[in-house]
């Protein structure tokens, strides 16, 4: 027991030592970091003062370098938990080249630099953080976790180790170092640093991330990303960048730190904006935190799919027919009907009367119908197609008039026919007649019209069935929009050509380029966060274009994302077995429509990273339903602690709720309560006063969340909600981090341990 305790003891005090030894490289940062905002007080002053902000090449990369360390040292000081997170001890390299963050740019050992008798010496010590920072002589003191001399950090392993010896995650909360853990690349060799043995402490840093307790805020992973995560990362914007992988391999997370690399690598480009749509506003809200805490804010725009056209916000759930005609692509065909067949809403005028040249002209129902088709031939926006048929109706008067034999001189008959047309157009009865026969539409005043059960037979008429053409307009007369109505919204907007907003084109700012910028400037009216919403509304298109849970989308969201990113690069991320759209193939294709044929280029995530080994066990049995054949992915760790199944014991909601208070005692974090779209609303009410601990959720609505633990509640509801049901199931199924129950009601057939039929092996 003495040895034992005398050898804790000895570890402790290593430990210590070793915090000692990052405590004293991050105080230096913080003092380089100290003079690096006054020198970005003092040129930002001086940039005023000459009058040179806002011109383009007025400030050199070294100064925006100055400005980036300077803005962000408050709110590192503030926000953030651990500015800096990382180590590597490295070999000495194959040449001796340095990189522009002034590490050596060599990813192999140089020969001899393991000695015969398995020692070596470090040659090099990287720190990682979320900004580099140089030190006066431009040696690297941290560097940026993008930088490719960063790469090594993630990508190395026991396997492939490259220069790599000792990995340290370094845990710091401010200016404190609080703990390290590292991992030895090369455990064969005894390495020396400043001639003493290189010291290795604790077991790993992944593990402890993944156990920690959940808030409702996604965190960054930059501490700990994994080598197949890095590559999807650091993957060259070129085209489109396609990623699959299960539930919890850290899709979301990659996509988000894939965008912060994309800036870092290319800010310029990228000045053309980065948009992130994602499926829900809760996973939009769950996410939003991550970008700023790794630095990055001003450039993207995260959006929910059902907020992607200003003005409109999608407030309410389609029922799954409802959604599946609205989604396919047949709605196309029938949105094009109605742009065209809504020009005849409004009592549309019978009849054109006018008087030109002292003459009454008119043009009867039959002749006004003729213009109207001839107007719309082609493809052109119909708003766009009112110029066309203004004249179209012009040239009908004017040879009604018998003016055009009256002069054989073109000039003259040139000048006859233009004050003829001055003539009509001045006229009031022309103008009203105009705008009531050929009026300005707008998206939601077609949407309005096709909520006429009638009329949107006759638009969609072999297109939709007589059943969905009832529901349909059934739920456009509700008040408020779904997330379908957006796209149709953003579809009818592209048809119709509506008031287009004139583009401003924008100077490309050199302030723009940095974030963060206002703490420095007071004196700007608009806050930096308010000048990137600005900014993000007003864009229509962007440089790169990342898509979450891409399994969902649906055809004519697709379209919809597609117009915004039409010369964009793009970033894909999906789950094919999360998928809650009915028909694959059709929003596969429509898919390939929207990135067109820029090359594709794949990559799979493999590991789970969320559930514990016993709740992805569980989840792989609704898979193989679901999927038959597919793959789970890996699951890194095990809690030891089985899912429960319990079954309705008086009633529904007492059940649960005593279901989601049981687990609130035995997290520290959140509680998912999962429950088929129908119940959500009930189910809020059921766990009231339970505390914001614990939140009632939709089957759909917990796509991309997560949990400490979840109650799932009648998986046999939520499988026969729609047709994907199953592939629902499994995503509410692979939520929790740490603990799961499972509640059956009556329909789930459950067995004597309470095991719903669908969860039996
Ligand atoms: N390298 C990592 N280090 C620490 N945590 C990680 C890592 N990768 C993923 N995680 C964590 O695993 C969880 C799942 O990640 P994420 O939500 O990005 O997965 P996903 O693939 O998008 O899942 P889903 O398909 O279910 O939405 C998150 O809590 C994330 O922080």
């Amino acid at each position: 027991m003495a040895a034992q305790a005398q050898q804790e003891t000895a570890l402790d005090s290593l430990r210590d030592r070793e915090i000692g030894v990052e405590q004293e490289h991050l105080d230096r940062v913080y003092r380089r970091l100290e003079e690096k905002i006054h020198e970005a007080e003092f040129l930002m002053h001086d940039a005023a003062q000459r009058g040179q902000v806002g011109t383009p090449g007025a400030l050199a990369e070294r100064d925006a370098q100055v400005f980036r360390a300077g803005i962000h040292l408050s709110r590192l000081n503030n926000e953030f938990e651990d500015f800096l997170f990382g180590r590597i001890d490295l070999l000495r390299g194959k040449d001796g080249k340095k990189g522009p963050d002034g590490a050596y740019t060599a990813v192999e050992p140089a020969e001899g630099s393991v000695r015969e008798d398995n020692t070596a010496d470090i040659a090099e010590t990287l720190h990682i953080g979320r900004i580099g920072v140089l030190d006066q002589d431009y040696a690297p003191l941290v560097i940026d976790w993008r930088a490719p001399a960063a790469a090594p950090f993630y990508r190395s392993t026991p396997v492939d180790p490259g220069r790599v010896v000792r990995r340290r995650v370094i845990r710091s909360k401010g200016r404190k170092v609080l703990g390290v853990e590292d991992d030895l690349m090369r455990p064969e060799l005894t390495a020396f640093l400043d001639g003493h043995e290189l010291p290795v402490i604790g077991d790993g840093a992944l593990m402890a991330a993944l156990g920690q307790a959940r808030s409702h805020t996604m965190r960054d992973i930059v501490a700990s990303i994994q080598a197949e995560q890095d590559l999807v990362i650091r993957a060259p914007a070129a085209s489109v960048t396609y990623v699959e992988g299960g539930p919890g391999t850290g899709k979301t997370a990659v996509a988000l730190h894939r965008a912060a690399y994309l800036l870092y690598q290319d800010r310029r480009r990228y000045a053309g904006g980065i948009l992130i749509v994602s499926p829900t506003p809760l996973l939009v809200a769950y996410t939003e935190g991550v970008l700023p805490s790794l630095g990055e804010e001003g450039q993207v725009a995260i959006r929910a799919i059902g907020s992607l056209v200003d003005g409109a916000e999608a407030t309410l759930y389609d029922s799954p027919s409802v959604a599946r005609a609205k989604g396919s692509s047949r709605m196309l065909r029938v949105l094009r009907k109605a742009a065209r067949g809504a020009l005849e809403l409004n009592d549309s005028p019978a009849r054109l009367r006018v008087v030109a040249f002292g003459r009454r002209l008119e043009l009867e129902a039959e002749q006004l119908a003729d213009i109207r088709r001839a107007a719309l031939g082609g493809t052109a926006p119909v708003n766009l197609l009112r110029p066309r048929a203004r004249k179209l109706l012009l040239d009908a008067l004017w040879e009604q008039s018998g003016a055009a034999g009256r002069h054989t001189d073109p000039e003259l008959a040139a000048e006859l026919r233009s004050s003829f047309d001055e003539d009509i157009t001045s006229e009031d009865a022309f103008i009203a007649f105009l705008d009531a026969w050929w009026p300005e539409l707008t998206p939601a005043a077609v949407l309005d019209a096709m909520a006429d059960e009638r009329r949107l037979g006759r638009w969609a008429r072999r297109i939709l069935n007589p059943g969905e053409i009832r529901k349909v307009a059934r739920s456009l007369r509700r008040d408020g929009h779904s997330v379908h109505d957006i796209a149709m919204l953003d579809e009818l907007q592209a048809i119709l050509g509506a008031p287009a907003r004139p583009r401003k084109r924008r100077e490309l700012d050199p302030l723009d380029q940095l974030t963060g910028l206002e703490e420095l400037m007071p004196v700007r009216e608009e806050s930096q966060r308010e000048r990137a919403e600005r900014l993000a509304q007003e864009r229509t298109e962007y440089a790169h274009v990342i898509v979450d849970e891409a399994q969902d989308v649906t055809p004519m969201q697709w379209r919809m994302i597609g117009r915004r990113g039409r010369h964009a690069t793009w970033t894909v991320v999906g789950d094919p077995a999360q998928s809650s759209w009915s028909d694959p193939d059709e929003a596969a294709e429509a898919r390939d429509e929207a990135l067109g044929t820029r090359p594709r280029r794949r990559f799979e995530l493999t590991v789970n990273y969320r559930n514990p080994a016993e709740i992805a066990e569980l989840a792989s049995k609704v898979l193989a339903l679901a999927m038959p054949g597919s793959a789970s992915p890996k699951a890194v760790r095990s809690t030891g602690v089985e899912p429960r199944f319990t079954v309705v014991d008086h009633t529904l909601a007492e059940t649960v709720r005593a279901e989601a208070a049981r687990l609130l005692e035995r997290v520290d974090g959140t509680v998912g309560v999962v429950v088929a779209m129908q119940r959500r609303e009930e189910a809020r009410r059921w766990l009231a006063g339970l505390g914001d601990r614990v939140v009632a959720l939709g089957s759909l609505e917990a796509k991309g969340l997560e949990y400490d633990a979840t109650v799932v509640v009648s998986p046999a509801e939520i499988a026969d909600e729609s047709p994907a049901g199953l592939r629902v199931l499994y995503v509410a199924l692979t939520r929790a981090t740490q603990q799961l129950t499972v509640v059956s009601a009556e329909r789930d057939e459950p067995d004597a341990t309470g095991v719903p039929d669908l969860l039996r092996d």
